[in-house]
């Protein structure tokens, strides 16, 4: 780790020195251009001493072999430094080739003058010196002593060369050179050179027609065009045109065909590209249609689309008058209290030496939401331990902190009003935002801190789990959920299965039965009050997923909307087992007693319609009062995201819900916070009374309906078909065994059979069986044990002697 840092540290710190030395290498521009034309003028030295030395070299020898003298005559017209330079260059070096490097030294000049990029020029040397080279071999392959040719280099790499690979092996080897430089340096391939061999022929060729032809230049170019150039003929017969009365021109039609030939081989090609044709054939392409797409579409230029609500087409929305008004409803400002509370909060808060910079009062109908925001340099945990000073000094229940309130740069303290007013159901259902949601299962659930509506959609929850002790209002707020489905959906279009194990909660529903209800077949009541009928249901339930998972699939739909839109434009035939699909909504009213009597056998099935249900419509609403972690199990939260949470007693109950504390600071009445599973809002819950349940009932209850309530798939439950005439001969060894022990111990389990007999759970289970039969003991009642109808012992002797005689 410390040899980590000291690297870390020494690579940091050798940054700033790299940077310094390369500061020191950049010129200004001004020495640039000095530094630059230096360059140039070199390169141009350099030039005219090469030159003067291929005409001077010779005579000028004769001085170069002694030490340079100023007295010495040079003829070099760059005297002495020209003589000696253009020998060491191109006799010691590479010979002509050399020029190359007065052209690069230029070349340099250009560039740091100009401030062109280096990469370029760094380029320019590399090739540059490269074929320097090769040409400096290539001419050093031709002359048989150190000449101005390929200089001393190149003959003796030639030489070097030669004695390996012989005459021939450099040869190959410089046509190898070659071939590289030009694939590397012009990104040449072998098609280039296909290409070139064709031009060629085609040149010849058109020359050949071009010569036996000396009558009209324009009719050899037309003869010349191929049927592609054809098109785009008269481009060129514009330039051709103006050319023929110039006198100039006439001289030389040969050089005018070759340019305009050129051009013809080229530009069909360019033509070709935008042709604007092209784009209306795009354009033209109609989109193919499948056979069932006409079928569906003739179906719906005949019928309309199909209309899921037409059986029931004279149906009537409860008006909004059947739900009451209330005299406290509007929200009024009571500056009095206001002020008071305000002066409480600041105070409590200097007493714990917290000052405020401003404070902003929100008034809700049942809470006032005080924002604050603290001076500078305050820890937000010390206002949230505050709660119950703050609470204490303003004499209220229901006091709640949000430090901080996400989104805002505040802190919140909410106080329960004095005068709580009513939000009634018929505001929010009257309410802008709910009759014009378009959501697909909207539920006005009441007002937030802000008085806004708040409208959710179930479908998108899309569970709902609803706790809070008794009386607090979960049994308002189911029925705010269910009456705001019944003012914004048709019979067709949602089905409600109403669980409701305290038989009087849901009890008016059953006057809507045959509109919204959904029931198994065999049962006479849709509202399910018997423990024993839900894990029926609930299993059934399980089984209309899975039918409908497979409608879904057949149809390649993804989820209910997509398949109900297609239903409604008649892609889907009916007699391919498609329907239309309303929603179905389960609403479970006391969840707790149902986990107490039934457990896994409820949890099982719930479980498995929140987990994969929300896809084909199916949505569950589930309300207990008793929010402890054995009702509220972990595979349950899981799939609920959506919670409400009324008020409860305990911080842990609390916990068990909200995954937080807040529960527990609510005032009751139908104050409630809801989250979907981020931030929690709290919203004054709609109020709904009995008589407006009832009223909206009787309303729907009273116009046509369907002829029964929707028919969920039968379930035959795997206890349901116990057999009762098993065959005494046919009865286990340990039966006798069995029915003693379970008349002993009073309760009918299998699991004590299990323990006591040392048996598994299928013999076991049969033994049971065989005891039902028998009339020893009573039917299955869910994970309750059976009944036992024997007393004693006795009894069973008899019962069992009676039996065989
Ligand atoms: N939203 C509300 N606005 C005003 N008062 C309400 C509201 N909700 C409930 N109340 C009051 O609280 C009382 C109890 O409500 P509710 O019957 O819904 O409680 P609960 O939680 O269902 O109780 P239980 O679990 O015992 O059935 C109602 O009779 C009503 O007076």
């Amino acid at each position: 780790m410390a040899k980590k840092t000291t690297k870390k540290n020494t690579r940091t710190k050798a940054k700033p020195k790299a940077k310094s030395k390369k500061l020191s290498f950049k010129l200004s521009d001004q020495q640039k251009l000095v530094f630059g034309s230096l360059l140039i003028i070199l390169g141009v030295l350099l030039f005219i001493s090469f030159v003067s030395y291929i005409f001077t070299g010779k005579e000028d020898q004769s001085v170069l072999t002694n030490f340079p003298e100023r007295s010495d005559a040079y003829k070099n017209w760059a005297s002495q430094l020209g003589a000696w330079v253009s020998e060491f260059f191109i006799i010691k070096g590479f010979g002509i080739p050399s020029f190359i490097f007065a052209g690069l030294i230029f070349l340099s000049g250009i560039y740091v003058t100009l401030n062109l990029k280096k990469g370029k020029l760094r380029k320019h040397w590399i090739w540059g010196t490269l074929i320097v080279i090769w040409l400096s071999i290539f001419f050093g392959f031709f002359t048989h002593k150190y000449d101005i040719l390929g200089g001393t280099i190149g003959f003796e790499m030639n030489h070097f060369f030669q004695d390996y690979i012989g005459k021939i092996g450099v040869a190959l080897l410089l046509l190898f050179g070659l071939i590289t430089y030009l694939a590397i340096r012009f990104k040449l391939t072998g098609d280039t050179f296909v290409n070139l061999f064709k031009r060629a022929k085609r040149d010849i060729k058109d020359d050949v027609t071009f010569q036996s032809n000396d009558e009209d230049t324009a009719v050899i170019i037309d003869n010349s065009l191929t049927e592609e150039a054809e098109a785009i003929k008269s481009a060129y017969e514009i330039p051709l045109d103006k050319s023929e009365p110039t006198e100039d021109s006439q001289p030389k039609p040969k050089v005018k065909t070759d340019t305009l030939k050129m051009e013809v081989d080229k530009k069909p090609v360019e033509k070709t590209v935008d042709i604007p044709e092209l784009k209306v054939e795009v354009e033209a392409t109609k989109e193919e249609k499948s056979e069932t797409d006409n079928l569906a579409d003739k179906l719906v230029e005949d019928f309309g689309l199909f209309d899921p609500t037409l059986e029931l087409g004279n149906y009537q929305f409860p008006p909004l008058d059947l739900l009451k008004k209330y005299d406290n409803e509007g929200i009024s400002i009571d500056q009095e209290e206001l002020e008071e509370n305000k002066n409480r909060i600041v105070e409590t808060l200097l007493n714990y030496k917290i000052g405020i910079s401003s404070i902003k009062a929100t008034i809700g109908p049942t809470v006032t939401l005080y924002e604050i925001v603290p001076d500078a340099g305050i820890r937000i945990s010390k206002i949230k331990n505050l709660e119950d000073d703050i609470a204490l000094s303003l004499a209220a229940l229901g006091i709640r902190i949000i430090a901080p309130i996400p989104g805002k740069g505040t802190i919140g303290i909410e106080v329960p009003n004095k005068n709580a007013t009513i939000v009634s159901m018929r505001s929010v259902i009257a309410s802008q935002k709910f009759q014009q949601s378009k959501m697909q299962l909207p539920i006005a659930f009441g007002k937030t801190i802000s008085n806004e509506t708040f409208v959710v959609d179930l479908a998108k929850m899309p569970h709902l789990l609803m706790a809070g002790a008794t009386g607090q209002g979960k049994s308002v707020g189911l029925n705010a959920v269910l009456t705001s489905l019944l003012y914004k959906k048709h019979p067709a279009e949602v089905k409600f299965v109403l669980v409701d194990p305290k038989k009087v909660e849901l009890t008016l529903f059953n006057k809507i039965e045959r509109h919204y209800l959904a029931k198994l077949p065999d049962s006479e009541d849709a509202i399910i009050t018997d423990n024993t009928k839900v894990i029926n249901t609930l299993n059934s339930l399980c089984i209309e997923m899975d039918n409908r998972y497979e409608m879904l699939k057949n149809a390649f739909c993804r989820n209910i909307a997509e398949y109900n839109a297609k239903f409604k434009a008649r892609k889907l035939n009916p007699n391919d087992g498609h329907a239309f699909l309303p929603y179905i909504v389960l609403v479970v009213d006391e969840f707790a007693d149902l986990i107490m009597t039934a457990g896994k056998e409820v949890e099982t099935p719930i479980a498995r319609l929140a987990q994969l249900a929300r896809a084909i419509g199916i949505h569950l609403i589930i309300a207990t009062q008793r929010p402890s972690v054995n009702v509220i199990t972990g595979i349950i939260k899981a799939n609920f995201p959506a919670r409400i949470a009324f008020r409860v007693t305990s911080k842990i109950d609390s916990r068990t819900i909200l995954d937080g504390s807040g529960a527990d600071q609510l005032i009751g009445r139908g104050d409630m916070l809801y989250t979907q599973g981020n931030d929690l809002i709290r919203i004054q819950c709609a109020f709904v009374d009995t008589p407006e349940v009832e009223k909206i009932t009787e309303f729907i209850g009273s116009q046509k309906a369907y002829p029964d309530a929707h028919l969920l798939p039968e379930y035959v439950g795997e206890e349901g078909g116990t057999n009762l005439d098993i065959d005494i001969s046919d009865r286990d060894k340990l039966f006798r065994e069995a029915a003693e022990i379970i008349v002993t111990a009073q309760q009918g389990s299998a699991s004590l059979l299990q323990r006591k007999l040392k048996l598994g759970y299928n013999r076991a289970g049969r033994i049971i069986d065989q005891l039902e039969a028998a009339g020893i003991v009573g039917s299955f009642e869910g994970s309750k044990a059976r009944q036992v109808l024997v007393p004693d012992l006795v009894a069973l002797d008899q019962l069992l002697e009676n039996e065989s005689s």
